[in-house]
């Protein structure tokens, strides 16, 4: 395997242009958080926003409007259960992040189809949480995926339930080769999350996070950086951006974990413009 490197955030964090704007740093949209998973939705939106992103939309639970602008006054949001509404801001949207706190109900059901049977080939999507057991289970909605556009980011269970690989099976070997079947990019979330990008023979690892990361909320967290990265540093390739969005997540958590028992997915939010503003000092 290969280790991912620090030198990667230099490669892929660049100071911004002076005569940028929003509209230079992606226009992502968040789907999911149903009435008991709202939570999830709100970290990754933010996680989303302070990695960065221009333009950050979270389509969600309409109970959660409040929580969401008290929380992140810089979203915007969308009820998810208004379709039309829904399809015209996804259309809109350069990336997607599609499943945290979603909920495998009906209406869930009904979005992963609107979503998956509605992208244009120039847009990625980010699937997470409960999206992916949902396409675990309705693997036909996998055909509307052009091969590279979607970035899947299991635990453990999820990509069991994805791959039909047993967690105590799954070895690079077999992950590669289900991966390839997939045909799109898997991050296998663990101690020392493993990254099988198509392009690549040899699985990405990380070597840095731990146990202090073991808190709900923490992969949720991770599909808003990588949303944030996939939308304002699309001149580098797409690998690089992936391993550097999945580094950085872990490089603040294990920064917060020297002097922290846990680090909450809200204080690794909190410290992400601090720790890539002074990756471009360095
Ligand atoms: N605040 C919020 O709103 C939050 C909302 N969330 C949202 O909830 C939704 C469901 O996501 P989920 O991950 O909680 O549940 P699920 O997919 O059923 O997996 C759990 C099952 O898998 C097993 N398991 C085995 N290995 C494992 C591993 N390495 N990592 C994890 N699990 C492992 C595990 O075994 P057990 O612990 O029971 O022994 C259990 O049987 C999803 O949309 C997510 O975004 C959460 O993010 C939390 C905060
Ligand atoms: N022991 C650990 N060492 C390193 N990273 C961990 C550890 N436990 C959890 N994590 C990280 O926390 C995140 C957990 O993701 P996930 O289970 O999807 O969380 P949630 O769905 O609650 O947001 C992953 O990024 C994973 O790599
Ligand atoms: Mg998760």
């Amino acid at each position: 395997m290969e280790q991912i490197k620090q030198t990667i955030l230099n490669k892929v964090i660049r100071p911004r242009p002076l005569h940028s704007y929003k509209g230079n740093y992606g226009r992502i949209i968040t789907i999911g958080g149903n009435y008991n998973l709202g939570g999830a939705i709100i970290m990754s939106a933010s996680a989303c926003v302070y990695a960065g992103a221009g333009l950050v939309t979270c389509a969600t639970d309409k109970h959660n409007l409040n929580a969401l602008h008290t929380r992140l006054p810089e979203a915007m949001f969308v009820d998810y259960s208004d379709f039309s509404d829904l399809l015209e801001n996804l259309t809109k949207a350069d990336v997607i992040v599609l499943g945290p706190g979603l909920g495998l109900d009906k209406l869930a059901q009904n979005i992963c189809q609107l979503v998956l049977s509605n992208l244009s080939l120039d847009q990625l999507i980010i699937i997470d949480g409960s999206a992916i057991t949902l396409l675990a289970a309705n693997p036909g909605l996998l055909t509307y995926l052009k091969k590279g556009q979607a970035i899947f980011t299991p635990h453990e269970m999820e990509w069991q339930r994805l791959s039909q690989i047993k967690i105590a099976d799954q070895i690079p070997l077999k992950n590669k080769q289900a991966q390839l079947k997939l045909g799109q990019t898997v991050i296998l979330k663990k101690y020392h999350t493993e990254i099988y990008h198509p392009e690549c023979d040899t699985p990405h690892q990380l070597t840095i996070g731990g146990p202090y990361m073991a808190t709900g909320g923490m992969g949720d967290t991770l599909t808003g950086v990588l949303a944030a990265f996939l939308g304002q540093f699309s001149s580098a390739p797409l690998t690089d951006v992936i391993d550097a969005a999945v580094y950085t997540h872990s490089a603040v958590a294990s920064k917060l974990g020297v002097n922290n028992y846990v680090t909450l997915p809200s204080a690794i939010i909190a410290e992400l413009p601090h720790f890539m503003n002074c990756t471009i000092k360095e």
